[in-house]
């Protein structure tokens, strides 16, 4: 089998892309001609669960679970087993490994490996280190075509990309009773008789960096609704946000307050048309849109925000014209220029390039050096340059998942 790779960047336009493909436009390089294709693809996995809620159908939830309440690891691993079943001539893999654990990763190639002499597979990739062993031929996304690589470099590209100054001062500091941000006390989660949390005790205080790491369904989006949102799991629990018992009567608005949150899916929300200067002055207002003209000081601090992150330049272009690395870049900003005291990263650099999660690692390295707000990374990836003080690793057991810390010295 002629199995093909496609290095897909932040610009690349996946929809499209993946349209021609299945409708043959690059025969001349990739001839699908008459063969039965599937995708596997976040892309995919959204259209079976709105197909699932609107048909009330179960093409991929089973009996005991509806794909929407699975982990998105599962979600993944569900639709791969279930494209494999049906045995297709080729499978077009986008960012294959994106979401799943390290384990599942190793798996997933194996699987693979084993369909490689039957199934043609085509693999769109924005990391070279991603790229299935399998795959000898080449070729990038230019302008919408196929160009054909002749050699590529497998390796990483190791450049550094510098961020220029200074995190920015915030306008006010937000303050909060005592110096812990968030604390579980013997916290145990289950839905029914399946466990998910068991007994997980954690700390975080002002100013610390926390990876929180797991294999897939370990509980990890469970924790962070807890923290963030209304998940009734926390109710009744030990769990205490900023100094006060979750459930006492606290207002979401108090916590939401106190909190930057990012997460990828977040950037669908901002699909109006608002320049880059107006987002971020948003994120200094609490709104979406800029309904009130800025002040002075709040257009100087983010000014000095697009100054280091090198988007100045761009501060008129609309959002949703910056490439993804550059929108989420700016997300990841707009979380942090209230200098919350507790900053959520979840799995920020899923599908990023390498220069662009790059840029990530370094913003956010460099805000865990110069504030006083806590960071809470979630992500698989061992993300290479960065540099969490503290973990906690959540590792699956029969009665729920069990916390460990694990702290570097400097
Ligand atoms: N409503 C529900 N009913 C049954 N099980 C549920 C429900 N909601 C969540 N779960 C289960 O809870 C477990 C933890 O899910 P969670 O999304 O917190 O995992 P995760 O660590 O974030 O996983 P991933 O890395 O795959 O995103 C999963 O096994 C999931 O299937």
């Amino acid at each position: 089998m002629e199995h093909w790779g496609i290095f897909t960047n932040n610009q690349t336009n996946k929809k499209e892309l993946v349209k021609k493909l299945e409708n043959n436009a690059f025969s001349n390089i990739i001839n699908l001609d008459g063969q039965k294709g599937k995708l596997f693809s976040q892309l995919a996995l959204q259209k079976f669960m709105e197909e699932e809620e609107k048909h009330g159908t179960k093409s991929i939830s089973t009996e005991f679970q509806a794909l929407k309440t699975m982990s998105s690891g599962e979600q993944k691993k569900a639709l791969l087993f279930q494209i494999l079943d049906q045995d297709p001539d080729y499978i077009i893999l986008d960012n294959p490994f994106d979401n799943l654990d390290v384990t599942f990763q190793k798996e997933l190639r194996k699987l693979l490996t084993k369909h490689a002499d039957r199934t043609l597979f085509i693999q769109l990739a924005s990391r070279k280190a991603d790229m299935l062993s399998m795959i000898h031929n080449f070729a990038e996304v230019r302008d919408g075509q196929l160009d054909i690589l002749k050699e590529i470099a497998l390796k990483q590209d190791k450049k550094q990309i510098h961020l220029s100054g200074e995190i920015p001062s915030p306008i006010n500091q937000i303050s909060f009773n005592g110096n812990t941000l968030i604390s579980f006390k013997n916290v145990n989660v289950s839905y029914g008789e399946k466990h998910i949390l068991k007994d997980i005790d954690w700390e975080v205080k002002s100013g610390e960096f926390w990876q929180l790491i797991g294999h897939n369904g370990t509980g990890k989006t469970t924790i962070l609704s807890m923290i963030t949102g209304d998940n009734p799991k926390a109710f009744g629990q030990e769990i205490y946000l900023f100094g006060k018992k979750k459930g006492s009567g606290e207002s979401v608005w108090d916590i939401k307050q106190k909190i930057g949150y990012f997460s990828p899916s977040m950037t669908d929300k901002f699909r109006g048309r608002h320049s880059l200067e107006n987002m971020l002055i948003s994120g200094l207002l609490d709104s979406i849109g800029l309904y009130v003209k800025p002040t002075e000081t709040q257009k100087r601090i983010i000014k000095n925000w697009l100054l280091l992150i090198h988007l100045w330049e761009k501060r008129n272009i609309q959002f949703n014209e910056l490439s993804l690395g550059e929108q989420r870049l700016v997300m990841t900003v707009r979380a942090m220029v209230k200098h919350p005291p507790l900053l959520i990263l979840d799995e920020p650099t899923s599908g990023m390039d390498d220069s662009a999660a790059r840029i990530l690692v370094n913003l956010v390295n460099k805000i865990a050096e110069e504030t006083q707000t806590a960071i809470l990374f979630v992500s698989h990836r061992k993300e290479p340059g960065l540099h969490p003080k503290k973990i906690l690793e959540l590792t699956k057991t029969e009665k729920g998942s069990l916390g460990s810390i694990h702290t570097f010295k400097k």
